[in-house]
């Protein structure tokens, strides 16, 4: 799952390859039309044509259903987003099926004012050129606020009928077989598409949506051009409308999908981008969890752990004690427990501080890692008391733990600033016998000697190293 195309593209050489044939295919996709109008073009029989008024008319009133479909979607995908691009296109698709309506109305009236039925065609296209170009120029703006999305549109909405007036209107006067009318309105459609593409290469516009918004453009533009060279029901004629619908079916299925993901026309990713950023998110989701796992251990260890030694704190060690003394009945084997604590530690605070008491501790906690095994586990038990627990020790071995200790700490000089502070330890050890004793038992009995050691004047192992038990 974790192999994609980002992740162990080996040929950068091939990839470059590949995204250039990627490119090569859209751009002879986006004009394909092309070869269809010239074909027709040339090899038009001027005879032959299909004049069929009722099929002209299912025909473009599918278009219209169509247009006014795909408008209402692309204007929930506005109200949703507040993409201007979006508003423009939702503007350029009702435009167009407004103007055009007619265009399917009128066909019965084509033989008696053909300019009647005609000129709707070029000038709903324009309207839609126009609207999709000025979209375009929106491409990257900040969404709408919510309360301007709902304005404007039933402005829009009048002006679209007003130019369906207008056009009846001048399709009724004298100008209206003028050539250059009809050409000039294609052709300024046609440098619109041209120029929005144009603006998309330039600015390197990406986003899968956009590149069917390109082609889409490049196929309303040839539509445009096939129109020009066509005359009303011959073969081109018939062709313009063809690829004006390729093109129109093929921006709905972007607006579409626009719908049904984010709302938006630029905010929709290749599939290549998608796999980047799931790449990217799954690397931070993985970095995430090893932090979180880092932190729970870290956090498991401080919550296990006395602050100030680093020995394990009351309820540690008393857990471990607990753990090791199960294990140790289970295995028939022994443990045994120290319990030792600083001799006179007050005067330590009252004559250097309490801070160089601290460092006491401290210093007490080391020598008594040193001394140990690192399968014994010390504890702070709170204060200056400490314990040690030490597993598959006899007795034995465990006082003559306590009495290196007991020297070890004897022989040092603690250095606590300018001050050198001398300190004993008092220690009471004892062993659990396994078929019959407590933990509890075990620390009240380990508890006793080290009182017993402190009563009998302090610096010393109770009981004695080689004096076998002493109760
Ligand atoms: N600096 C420091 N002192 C502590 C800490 N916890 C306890 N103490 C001090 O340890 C001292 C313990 O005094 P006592 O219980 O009288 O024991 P002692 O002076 O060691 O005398 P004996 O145990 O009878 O030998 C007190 O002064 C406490 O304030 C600590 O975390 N840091």
């Amino acid at each position: 799952m974790n192999q994609t195309r980002h992740s162990d593209s080996p040929a950068p050489a091939l990839t470059r390859f590949v995204t250039g044939y990627a490119r090569l295919l859209a751009g002879i996709l986006a004009l394909a039309p092309l070869l269809a109008v010239a074909y027709i073009h040339y090899q038009q029989d001027p005879v032959r044509v299909f004049e069929h008024h009722s099929f002209h008319v299912g025909a473009i009133g599918i278009a219209i259903l169509l247009g006014a479909f795909i408008s209402y979607v692309t204007w929930r995908c506005y109200m949703a987003s507040g993409e201007r691009l979006l508003r423009w296109l939702a503007l350029g698709l009702l435009g167009f099926t407004l103007v055009y309506a007619p265009h399917g109305f009128l066909t019965h009236f084509a033989a008696d004012n053909p300019w009647l039925f005609l000129l709707y065609g070029p000038v709903s296209r324009l309207i839609m050129a126009a609207c999709f170009l000025i979209a375009l120029l929106h491409y990257g703006d900040a969404a709408d606020a919510p309360e301007r999305r709902a304005r404007g549109w039933g402005a829009a909405l009048a002006g679209f009928l007003v130019l369906d007036a207008l056009v009846a209107l001048v399709a009724v006067s004298p100008w209206r077989a003028a050539p250059a009318l009809r050409l000039t309105l294609e052709y300024l459609a046609i440098a619109m598409y041209v120029a929005g593409v144009g603006w998309m290469l330039l600015r390197r516009v990406r986003g899968s949506l956009m590149g069917l918004y390109a082609i889409a453009m490049l196929w309303f533009a040839q539509s445009s051009w096939a129109f020009t060279l066509g005359l009303p029901w011959n073969h081109q004629w018939w062709l313009a409308h063809l690829v004006f619908a390729a093109g129109f079916l093929l921006l709905s299925y972007g607006v579409v999908q626009a719908y049904l993901t984010t709302g938006s026309f630029t905010r929709i990713y290749s599939q290549a981008e998608l796999m980047a950023q799931i790449l990217a998110q799954k690397r931070r989701a993985e970095r995430a969890m090893v932090e979180l796992q880092q932190a729970n251990s870290d956090l498991t260890r401080l919550a296990a752990t006395d602050a100030l030694t680093g020995a394990a704190n009351r309820r540690e060690f008393m857990s471990r004690l607990e753990q090791e003394a199960a294990r140790a009945r289970r295995g028939e084997q022994t443990l045994s427990l120290l319990m030792f604590d600083l001799d006179h530690f007050k005067v330590v605070n009252d004559e250097h501080g309490h801070q160089a008491g601290d460092e006491v501790l401290k210093v007490v906690a080391d020598l008594a890692r040193e001394v140990l095994r690192p399968s014994d586990v010390l504890g702070r038990l709170g204060g200056e008391e400490f314990a040690v627990l030490l597993p598959a020790a006899e007795l034995d071995l465990a006082c003559q733990v306590a009495e290196r200790l007991r020297q070890r700490l004897e022989r040092e000089v603690i250095r606590v600033g300018d001050a050198q502070v001398r300190i004993t330890l008092s220690v009471g050890v004892d062993q659990l016998c396994p078929d019959a004793d407590s933990v509890r038992d075990l620390i009240q009995r380990t508890d006793t000697r080290l009182y017993r050691a402190k009563e009998a004047g302090r610096n010393r192992v109770e009981p004695e190293p080689g004096g076998g038990r002493g109760d």
